[in-house]
Formats: structure tokens, sequence, C-alpha cells
């Protein structure tokens, strides 16, 4: 068994300036991006049934130990991208959601665990719904991400999908979510992937751009492999894993192919590259699966929100109950424990 003994790195920790919020230090600089190499790309192969193996063991080998639990999972709050990416939003949701990213965890809990006020890493929307969240943000520090280039499918028109980055990022999204054409992929034209990627890229200006695989429809993880590499070539700030919209979305064998393409990539360039898997990450114990999977294979440095989040629209809601029982010892009647 390996216990994450240590608290993590920037917890939100009991300090002086009890009262005052932390403001998310959230963006790195920019990913320049480089020449596409095919040989590098082409390289890049991914063992299944080895890394299948691993991914199975990683669950019950990575704990937290029960005295840093709490900062752990403060931790992850930080780390995640709030989301609402529903059909039926409203500004009002919108509204509601951006109130819990800047205050997601009650005063009470904080105070009982000598905790300074934190904030979750960004709010991530739909297009229409970046003007409401960056008023209910305004003076936060939290970026607004924005889901454009035709998400989830991404088969609008190019041109309509560069369009809809501009208008994100001129209503004020300071993030950009795209969705790679999975097409690309599955073809295996590179050029293309490559191409498409420093359009994205270009199109986002001085916003930090995030490259949604769609991992669960790219067929093998060697082509996980290789898209990741193309699109940190691109210019990528984050690979991403998934939309949420696939049939299987982020999974521990895609992150850890995902991982190692990043740990590829800044040995090879020197570049840190973020990594936001997305798409049913709903429970406490898989978010500290997640944070000690990064911390073991990448190091420390990737546990700050400019180089890692969690997409989820209801892991916050597990967390908090994890922290309620971690405070009181009970859990809200009715609530079965999820991380026996
Ligand atoms: O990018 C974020 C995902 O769409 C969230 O997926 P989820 O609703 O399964 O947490």
């Amino acid at each position: 068994m390996t216990h994450a003994d240590t608290r993590p790195e920037t917890a939100a920790g009991a300090g002086d300036d009890r009262g005052t919020a932390q403001l998310p230090q959230v963006h790195a600089a920019r990913n320049p991006g480089q020449e596409l190499d095919l040989d590098w790309v082409l390289s890049a192969r991914a063992n299944t049934s080895a890394i299948e193996r691993r991914a199975a063991t990683l669950p019950g080998r990575r704990s937290v130990k029960k005295d840093h639990q709490a900062a752990w999972l403060l931790k992850a709050i930080t780390l995640i991208d709030l989301t609402t990416l529903s059909g039926d939003d409203t500004a009002g949701r919108v509204r509601r959601l951006c109130a819990k990213a800047r205050q997601p965890v009650r005063a009470d809990i904080l105070d009982a665990l000598k905790m300074r006020p934190i904030t979750t890493g960004a709010v991530c929307v739909y297009h229409e719904m970046v003007p409401p969240a960056v008023a209910a943000l305004e003076g936060s520090g939290i970026p607004v991400a924005a889901v454009s280039t035709g998400f989830p499918a991404g088969l609008s028109p190019l041109e309509t999908r560069l369009r809809e980055i501009e208008l994100s990022v001129a209503a004020g999204a300071r993030e950009i979510d795209i969705v790679i054409s999975r097409r690309h992929v599955l073809t295996g034209n590179w050029q293309a992937l490559y191409d498409e990627m420093r359009q994205f890229r270009a199109a986002c200006g001085e916003a930090h751009v995030k490259a949604i695989l769609a991992t669960g429809e790219l067929g093998t993880l060697r082509n996980v492999a290789r898209a990741s590499l193309v699109c940190m070539m691109g210019g990528a700030d984050f690979i991403k894993t998934s939309t949420g919209k696939e049939s299987v979305n982020a999974t521990l064998p895609v992150s850890l192919v995902m991982i190692r393409a990043l740990r590829d990539y800044h040995d090879r360039t020197g570049y840190r590259i973020g990594y936001k898997p997305a798409g049913g990450i709903s429970k406490a114990k898989d978010a500290l699966t997640y944070l000690t999977l990064i911390r073991d294979e990448l190091g420390p440095r990737w546990l700050q929100p400019d180089l890692f989040r969690f997409g989820a629209s209801s892991l916050l809601g597990d967390i908090e109950r994890q922290l309620e029982h971690h405070v009181t010892g009970r859990y809200s009647a009715g609530y079965r424990h999820p991380m026996a």
C-alpha cells in the first residue's frame, strides 16, 4: 500500500490571514508549441495489456493517510473546473454554480479544519453561458473556461469553430476547451490534427487552451498517446481526456498514457503541459487516486491549478460530504459511505 504521507504541497492550510480567500494561481506560461515531429509521434506506443494491468492496481495501492485526507480533499477542490454543460443551462444555474465556486466549502467546516477559504480552479460552461459566469465571478480571480469549437462533437465548419473561440474569448473566457476532430486521429492524419490545433491555438489569443481528445472515441491507447503529442506540439496548454458526453470518459489506463506523454514532452522540450481528466469523476476516493497518481508519476509541481484540473460536475458534492464526515463523524441521513 502506498500512502500519500505528506500533506499536498500547497493545500489550503491554517494561516495568519484567515478570512482572506486564496486567489488561485491558475495560469502558467503558455505553451508555444513546436514543429510537428512525425518521427516522434509515430514512435509513441502503448502496451495496452501492461497499462491496463497497472491501472487496475492503482485504486487499491494508492491511498491517503487518514490524518491528511481532509487536506488532500481541499486540494482537490482547488483543482476542479466546476462544470455545467447541459442543454437546459440557464443564467440562474450558472450564477449558483459560480457562487459555489467562490465558496465551495461551508465556513463551519473550514473553521473546524482550521483552513483558509478556498475556491475551485475554474468554472466551465458553454459559450452562451460565458457572460453570466464572467459577471458572477468578477473580482474572484476564478477564470471562466468555455467549451467552444462545436462541443462536444466538433463537427461544425472549421470557420464556425474558430469564430466560436474568438467570441468566447471576447466574452471574457480566459480558458478555451476545444474538441479535436477525432477523424484526423482515426485516419492517422497527424498533419491535419496539428494544423487544426495550431489554428485553435492562434484563435485563442491570450486565453489558455485545453485540447479535449475524446479518448473514448479514439480507438486505441496508441492513438491516445499520438494525439496527445500532436496536440502539445500544436500548442495545447492542457490535454483533456473527454467531453463527458462520450460513452467512455476519463479512465485510469487513458490517464497513464496521457501522463506519460506529458512526461515525455517535458523531458524533450522542457515545457510542462497540464492534464485534465474529465467526465464521470464524481467520487472523492477517485479524486484521491488521480492526485496520488499525478504526484507519483509527474511530481508535486503538477498538482497546481496551472497544471492539473478535474473536469467535473458532481465531484464537489461528494468531497463536501466526506469533509463533513471528517469534521462531524457522521454523514447526512441516507448517505452511503463511498470511501469504504
Ligand atoms: O468537462 C467536464 C465534463 O463534461 C464533466 O463531466 P461530468 O458531468 O461527468 O462530471
